[in-house]
Parts: C-alpha cells; structure tokens; sequence
C-alpha cells in the first residue's frame, strides 16, 4: 500500500500527519480522509453520467453513520440508505433529505416503520410477508401513500465470508424466488392502497471481488422486473442492486476499481433492456465499504510487549477488538505503518494485538514493522468502513472518537466516549 507521507517523513491523513493528530485528540482515534470519500462517490456517479443512465449512489451507512458522514454525502447529491431507527434519527438530527432516504431491515419493527413515515423516509424496501402486511396497515390507517421496493433473494451467492453473503437461496433476508414468494409479494403490494412498488431490491453479499455475480443479479432483476410488467398492473421504475463492491486491505487484495462493478451493471442492465424491449429503470447501487473503507484510518499508540524465546512478539495497541471487531469476527486482514515512519523497513514480524480480555482480540496476526517503542504510534489502514460502525464497550472501555480531515484540517465528528459516558445509563441496585 503506497501512503502518502509529509516532508517529516511522517504517515499524511487528508493532509494532516498523522503524529499530529494523535496528539491532538488522542488514541485511538479514527480519521477519515474526507477527499477520498468524496471522490468515490463522485466516480461512482461518473460512470451513470458517462453512460447516459439515470443513476443512483445510495450509500450503504451502516458501514459508518454519523451526522457528519450524512451532511457529506448530502453535499455530494447521494442517496443513503438506513437499516434502524438509530441510523434514521442520526439522518434527521443531520437534515438529511428523506426523500433520499432508503430504509432497510428483515426485521423493522413497528415503531421503527411509523418513525419512517413519520419522516416521510422517500423509499422502505420491503424484506418480508410480515413487514408487507404492517406498512399496509399503517400506511392505510394513515391514509399515507409510500414509495416501496421489494427485496428478493436472488439465489446467487458471492464468493466472499459466509457471513457477508446475503444472496444466497437460505438467506434471512428478502423474498425467495422459487418459491413463488416474490411474485405473491408483488400481487400483494399491488392490491395494497398506499403501497407504491416502484421496483425491485437485491443485494449479494459484500467484499466481493467478481464481477460475474453483479452481472447475473442484474440479469435476473431485469427480468424479473419484465414478468412483473407483464402480469401485473406493474411499471418498473426503479432497479437496485445493493452494494458489496471489494476494497483492498492488505497487499495481497487486488481488486477491481468500485466504479468497474457499476460500469458492468450498467451494461447488463442496458442490454437487458434492449433485449426485453422495456425502458431502462432508475439504476441505484448502495455501496458502503468502497466508500469509507479505504478513507479511513484507526491510530493507536502502543503499549506493553511480551517477548517469548522463539515466538512472535505481542505488541500491544490501546485499542483493539471494542473498535474493531473485524479481524475476530471475520478474520479480517489488515496492515499497520508505524505512523512517524511508513516507509521504514522493517525489523521484526510481530502479533499487533488489542488491550481486551481475550487471547483473540489479536488486530494483526503477522505486522511487519520497524522496531517499535511504548508511545509510538500505529496507523491501522482501510478501516472506514464496519470499524466504528461496528465497535462496542466490551470490557467498559470507552469508544474511540472520529475525525474528519480536509485540505489539511481536522475536525471532531464524534467526541471520544468518556467514563462518564460508560456509567451514564447504569442504575443503582441499592
Ligand atoms: C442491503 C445492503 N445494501 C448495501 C450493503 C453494503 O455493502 P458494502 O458495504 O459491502 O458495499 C449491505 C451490506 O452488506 C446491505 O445489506
Ligand atoms: N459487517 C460486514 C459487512 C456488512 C454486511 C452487511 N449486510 C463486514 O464488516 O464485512
């Protein structure tokens, strides 16, 4: 990974140093580069306009949500997508326009619909049966007509993790296909009042690195989106393949520019239309990791280190695990610079590890680096996207807090957790 370094030598975020900003608001800290998030969004809205296509960057913000990250992707023109009460308060708290706003989830529960309509959220893709037959009923007792989308499940699986597959036929989430499901759900949707399907949703996994997988969900939706034309009363207006689009986070990661993913949608999608003899719909895709993932960047500074004749040596960070869950849940690989000196040959392969009560709370299993000293700091790089979105306060640790960087400044987006913080909901037993 070339990273981008100052006249010190030292490793350059959005074009601050890194030293620097460690200093300033402490570790661990995580620091988005924000340029590099604007430019994918705007390379993934390029290749739309390129291509004559009515385009849709709908960004998937479970990958990182906060009031920031929504005001810059409504500075960028992009849609969002939520999957809980919680992200679509942070999308209000931000003013985010909710008409550009797409709520997801197999389980929405009901008063996380009536906050939707409530919000007048633009689009609620529809998961299942049980949530199909709540915004009917809410929708109608409301007398409130709503934009919808059907999620189905498209039998296709991505070669990716087995728990960032989503399209599999024995997935929890959308409508089954051979089943008849999806056609029952549309007849459904059509019969409700206030429901307005507008067109079809699926989404295959995610960290995925082929492109075949995206081409044959197009195919598919294309033309399911034609039988439903035919059978129902039905104008498809609008084709959402979900997002899953692959990053690079270690050397070892080759994969295709995000924006290759859509362009081959985009193609599918167009010959699909010719041959069907239907009118392109509205294209959206959600990406989320390809969006913040590589931008972002988790600093630590290291601690203790235990020595073992003939072993690895643990270099212990003061974060871990509780800001990023991804190397214990996944097995996620990462790769770490020492932040004063990136480019630095290295002396020793070591076991980066994490301050949390469990042996496997292990960032890196095998790290390069030069020789390191308590109070160094380590940048771990690409971990926008699912780090801090996923981080918890295992062991009352507090979380992290976020810095956006720009042109050189720095900016808090999220306050670190205080002790204070920690203790605030607890209540006395006595
Ligand atoms: C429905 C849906 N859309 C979009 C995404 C975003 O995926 P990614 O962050 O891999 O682009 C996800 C997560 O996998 C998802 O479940
Ligand atoms: N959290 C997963 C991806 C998101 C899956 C969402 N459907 C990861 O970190 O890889």
């Amino acid at each position: 990974m070339s990273l981008p370094t100052n006249h010190a030598g030292h490793l350059e975020i959005g074009g601050a140093d890194a030293l620097t900003l460690a200093a300033d608001y402490q570790t661990p800290l995580v620091v988005y580069d924000v340029a590099q998030i604007r430019q994918q969004v705007r390379a993934f809205q390029h290749v739309f306009e390129t291509a004559h296509v009515d385009g849709i960057v709908s960004y998937a913000s479970k990958a990182f949500a906060s009031i920031a990250m929504y005001q810059v992707m409504q500075q960028l023109n992009a849609h969002i997508d939520v999957v809980s009460g919680g992200e679509l308060t942070t999308a209000i708290a931000a003013q985010f326009p909710m008409p550009h706003v797409s709520f997801h989830g197999n389980n929405k529960s009901e008063a996380e619909l009536v906050m939707a309509l409530d919000a007048h959220v633009g689009t609620i893709i529809v998961d299942n049966f049980h949530e199909l037959a709540l915004l009917d009923h809410l929708t109608t007792a409301r007398q409130q007509p709503v934009d919808i989308l059907l999620r189905i499940t498209p039998g296709i699986s991505a070669h990716t993790h087995e728990y960032d597959q989503t399209g599999q036929v024995d997935s929890k989430f959308g409508f089954d296909l051979d089943s008849n499901q999806a056609t029952a759900a549309v007849a459904q949707a059509m019969q409700a009042p206030y429901l307005n399907l507008r067109g079809i949703h699926a989404h295959i996994g995610s960290q995925i690195f082929a492109l075949e997988g995206f081409i044959a969900v197009t195919h598919k939706l294309m033309s399911l989106l034609a039988d439903w034309a035919q059978t129902f009363d039905f104008t498809p207006e609008v084709l959402n393949v979900g997002g899953g689009f692959g990053i690079a986070y270690t050397k070892d990661d080759d994969p295709l520019p995000p924006e290759a993913f859509v362009q081959a949608i985009v193609e599918a999608a167009k010959a699909d239309s010719t041959a069907l003899q239907m009118s392109l719909p509205q294209i959206w895709i959600e990406p989320g990791r390809a969006i913040v993932g590589p931008a972002g960047y988790s600093l630590y500074t290291i601690g203790s280190r235990k020595d073992v004749p003939g072993l690895l040596p643990y270099v212990a960070v003061d974060g871990g695990m509780g800001d990023n869950i991804r190397p214990a849940l996944y097995q996620a690989k990462y790769e770490a610079v020492l932040a004063s000196a990136p480019q630095a040959p290295a002396t020793e392969t070591v076991h980066l590890v994490g301050k949390y009560c469990e042996s496997g709370d292990i960032l890196i299993d095998r790290q390069p680096l030069p020789t390191t000293h308590p109070g160094d700091i380590v940048a771990v790089c690409a971990t926008g996207a699912y780090g801090y979105a996923m981080a918890s306060n295992y062991n009352r640790n507090p979380r992290p807090a976020v810095v956006f960087v720009e042109n050189g400044q720095a900016k808090i987006v999220v306050s670190r957790e205080t002790f204070a913080d920690l203790i605030h909901l607890d209540q006395s037993y006595l």
